[in-house]
């Protein structure tokens, strides 16, 4: 048991300390998402690892554990329902959207952890489509997979899935979920010490033990369900299944196993799909650059700038390869000018949320280039 019980991520072992593993956590409202969570955090403390973890619900009440980032912190759902005039899933949308617009914050939190966590555990709003078909919810699931191993946790309420009929709505909700976060993923059925799983696992693993089960139902909706899981076989094949109870802290050993395999797999299978994708984007943007550069230099044309020119350009070449100007323009007055002057120390603005503004200029007023500067470290 205590070998099962290390939490151990992929990579342990090696020099440098593994990247802390995400795990979103997924969910009907009421099947156990914030137990689960407040379960995890305690095993992780009793196994010398704590993990950070992150409250992505802004209507909750009370959370049953401490945690590092708590939207709630950072935006008021009701004054938003108010502000904006909506109503309660209106609010926590917008909440939500809100937070992910500073959700780069949230990632230099974790990147700071690195060393000190193992895990990032992530709670998400009890309405499970305000996480799961939000634009907010695609960009935090993207920012999380696309630095850190990342898993999706799917949490089912066993005990109210008995019927096959319900218990097939709920994987079909599951498989959307698996499709749209592309992410390795975990059915954790929760609630295990009502009823034990394994009539459900049998329903995965052996159609005629679930076309038993439908030859109960008798409404037209049970023919759908048979068709539907000839469909869902190949969902099924490809799930890691864990029986949990989130009240009892059950199956937690298994829940970790389970989790390490999730981390093997996205390295992998989808850590080289981001990778691709981030060089893709990469490219894109020094094409893009240099596109910026190539008519700058046009744009400037004949004018006669001797030095400065050559001054300008390589500062602003110097500043593109750095990755930090976002855009530039030059503007050239029908002019006599001859000489650019770059001053010294270019003011940036003074408005935090505007970047920077360089303005070369040359004597006379003769040429302005405006150089915008991207935020970002070292800027
Ligand atoms: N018996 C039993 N009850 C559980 C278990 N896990 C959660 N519950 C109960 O289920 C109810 C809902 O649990 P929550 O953790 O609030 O569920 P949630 O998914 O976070 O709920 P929302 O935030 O509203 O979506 C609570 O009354 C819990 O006590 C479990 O493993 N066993």
């Amino acid at each position: 048991m205590a070998a099962a019980a290390e939490v151990a991520p992929a990579g342990a072992g090696s020099e440098a300390p593994a990247p802390p593993v995400c795990v979103l956590v997924l969910g009907m409202a009421g099947s156990g998402k914030t137990t689960l969570v407040q379960r995890l955090t305690a095993h992780l403390h009793s196994q010398n690892s704590p993990p950070y973890v992150i409250n992505l619900d802004p209507a909750v009440h009370e959370l049953p554990f401490p945690a590092n980032i708590d939207i709630r912190d950072t935006v008021k759902y009701k004054e938003v329902m108010k502000q904006y005039g909506l109503g309660p899933n209106g609010g926590i949308v917008t909440s939500l959207n809100l937070f992910a617009t500073r959700f780069d914050q949230v990632m230099k939190f974790i990147e700071k952890r690195q060393n000190t966590s193992q895990y990032v555990l992530i709670d998400t709003p009890g309405q499970i489509e305000v996480f799961t078909w939000s634009a907010s919810g695609t960009i935090i699931t993207e920012a999380l997979a696309s630095t850190f191993p990342s898993v999706v946790v799917y949490v089912m309420d066993t005990s109210r899935s008995t019927s096959p009929i319900t218990f097939m709505s709920n994987m079909l909700y599951a498989c959307s979920i698996l499709y749209k976060t592309k992410l390795p993923f975990i059915l954790a059925m929760n609630k295990t010490d009502i009823i034990d799983h394994s009539f459900a696992v049998e329903w995965m693993q052996d159609f005629e033990i679930f076309q038993d089960a439908l030859n109960q139902e008798t409404t037209y909706v049970s023919n759908l369900t048979r068709s539907m899981s000839l469909v869902l076989d190949e969902f099924y094949s490809s799930l890691k299944v864990v029986g949990v109870s989130a009240v009892l802290g059950t199956g937690l050993d298994e829940f970790f196993v389970k989790v390490s395999e999730a981390v093997d797999e996205y390295e992998r299978e989808y850590r080289p799909e981001y990778e691709r994708l981030r060089k893709s984007l990469a490219k894109a943007q020094s094409k893009q650059q240099k596109e910026q550069l190539e008519r700058l230099q046009k744009d400037m044309g004949s004018v006669a700038m001797e030095s400065g020119k050559e001054g300008c350009l390589s500062l602003a070449a110097a500043a593109l390869e750095l990755g930090k100007v976002a855009s530039f323009s030059g503007r050239r007055k029908p002019a006599h000018s001859k000489f650019l002057h770059i001053p010294n120390s270019p003011t940036p603005s003074s408005h935090p949320t505007v970047p920077p503004t360089y303005t070369l200029f040359p004597q006379g007023h003769h040429l302005t280039l405006h150089v915008h500067l991207l935020q970002g470290p070292g800027t």
